[in-house]
């Protein structure tokens, strides 16, 4: 969905080399039918998914402002693939991916847009632990809003959010956990 823009794709840290360390190497697909977003071809990348039939799924995350793939606070909602500026709050969080160095953690990316992601036909979004709690609060009971991207997918028709529990303490709406005994 992403990939920095300042290092390489064979860098260690790059989404390249994360996407062939966890998945690719471990599946049986040919490598030209593989199509990450890149410098060279972020430009028709929107255009090319179209082409292929769109995105069957997309299984991202969620940053702890709320934001989805590199579609950092302030993103348009209407936005396709293209080079981002991140945030100082993303840079400082990514951090820890290159040994604490903040002057390490490139500047910006290419991502795909907000509607990249809602052209989708499903999305799933894995949050886990409590540093993603009030993005989690955002994406259910926020306001859609461009300033927490993920609002936007409270729109989309097949949406499927995994949480684990302490990322659910934001939440103001409780559900009582009942066990019934026949
Ligand atoms: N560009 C990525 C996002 O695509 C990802 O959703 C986010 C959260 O990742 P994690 O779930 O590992 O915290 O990190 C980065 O900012």
């Amino acid at each position: 969905m992403d990939e920095y823009v300042g290092i390489p794709t064979s860098h260690p840290q790059s989404y390249h080399s994360f996407m062939f360390k966890h998945l690719f190497q471990h599946v049986d697909i040919p490598p030209n039918q593989i199509h990450l977003p890149s410098l060279e071809n972020y430009s028709e990348y929107d255009n090319m998914i179209a082409k292929y039939g769109g995105i069957e799924l997309f299984l991202c995350g969620v940053g702890s402002d709320g934001h989805i793939a590199f579609n950092e606070p302030g993103s348009s909602l209407a936005s396709k693939t293209r080079v981002k500026t991140l945030t100082n709050d993303t840079i400082v969080a990514n951090a820890r991916f290159f040994d604490g160095n903040i002057d390490a953690v490139p500047k910006s990316a290419v991502t795909v847009g907000v509607k990249t992601v809602m052209d989708a036909r499903e999305v799933i979004l894995i949050a886990d632990g409590r540093g993603k709690a009030e993005a989690v609060r955002q994406a259910v009971e926020g306001n859609i809003s461009h300033v927490w991207t993920v609002t936007a997918l409270q729109m989309h028709p097949k949406f499927i959010m995994a949480v684990d529990e302490v990322a659910t303490e934001e939440l103001r709406v409780k559900t009582v956990k009942v066990s019934l005994s026949i």
